[in-house]
């Protein structure tokens, strides 16, 4: 939570104003922060400072690991985030490849569980993953990435977390994710919770014990509408103890995750958190 609160601090204090076109506004922005999740010790980095909505979060990371394309899947599981960037940004909705009502494109799962391969067919790099961790090796290249630039064109977005990469040391195993680009008051609430799930589920169905989870954020930004709440409202508290996630045990492989996992799989135990603030999103 400290290193969350820092990095909002951080941006309020020396971040510089930049013109974003695709948004249309300004966001007060600085350059690379690096936060650091403790799995092996429980330390879940849900934001206290106000209510945090870890449900959807989880939904999201869930969809990205089932490959769902469509903002319709993610509301049945659980979350309402990609409503917006599917149906209501103009240049999207002009956009010759949207397939209708609700598509994202060829964005995060989409191409993480099928990579395309320029001479044909494709690669479930998340698949792959898995089977080699389960069987104990890391081949210093476990990456599981939703980055195609040949693909943008037919995407809502491009990723903004776009890359996970796994390590074994012994039996711990280690995740470093990098994002490009963060929307720090929204969207960082929901990363971190996406890191750690991410890499506490994967050590569960792969059999390993979970270590540390390493997150890269390269373009760090408060836009120009969240900053007032940001600085004189979510700042001006004092931080709560961190809650605990509970994962159920049952999920044992990568086909538990795409059949069967709901949200009720996950629980939060002593979330004690600040009134709720609603930050305007920018589509
Ligand atoms: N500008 C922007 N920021 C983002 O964080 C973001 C995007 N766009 N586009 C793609 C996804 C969608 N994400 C989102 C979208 C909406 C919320 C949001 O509205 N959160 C509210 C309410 C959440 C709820 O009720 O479930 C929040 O207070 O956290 C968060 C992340 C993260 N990403
Ligand atoms: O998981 C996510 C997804 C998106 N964001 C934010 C970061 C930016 O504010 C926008 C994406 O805009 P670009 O112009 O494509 O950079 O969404 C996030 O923080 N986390």
């Amino acid at each position: 939570m400290k290193q969350y609160l820092d990095l909002c601090q951080r941006i309020v204090d020396e971040g510089v104003w930049v013109e974003n076109e695709r948004t249309g506004k300004r966001c007060l922005t600085v350059i690379n922060a690096d936060l650091t999740y403790d799995v092996s010790k429980g330390e879940f980095p849900l934001v206290t400072t106000r209510k945090s909505y870890w449900k959807s979060a989880i939904a999201e990371i869930l969809g990205y690991l089932r490959g769902y394309d469509n903002a319709a899947d993610f509301r049945a599981l659980g979350t309402k985030t990609w409503d917006a960037n599917a149906n209501n940004n103009p240049a999207w909705l002009n956009n010759v490849h949207r397939k209708g009502e609700d598509d994202m494109g060829l964005c995060y799962g989409a191409i993480g569980r099928a990579f395309p391969k320029p001479d044909g067919g494709h690669i479930d790099l998340l698949k792959q993953i898995i089977e080699d961790l389960t069987k104990g090796v890391d081949n210093r290249g476990e990456i599981l990435t939703f980055y195609h630039p040949g693909a943008f064109h037919m995407a809502c977005l491009r990723p903004c977390m776009y890359s996970h990469h796994f390590s074994l040391l012994g039996d711990t195993l280690y995740l470093n994710s990098t994002q490009r680009s963060c929307d720090v008051p929204l969207g960082l609430n929901f990363n971190m919770v996406q890191v750690y799930v991410l890499l506490a589920i994967v050590a569960q169905i792969t059999g390993h014990k979970a270590g540390q989870a390493f997150h890269k954020i390269v373009n760090a930004h408060i836009y120009e509408d969240q900053l007032e709440l940001m600085r004189d409202v979510q700042l001006q508290r004092e931080p709560y103890a961190l809650p605990t996630l509970k994962i159920n045990p049952d999920i044992k492989s990568l086909e538990d995750i795409e059949t069967w996992v709901t949200m009720d799989d996950f629980s939060v135990e002593g979330y004690q958190f600040h009134e709720p603030i609603a930050y305007p999103f920018s589509v």
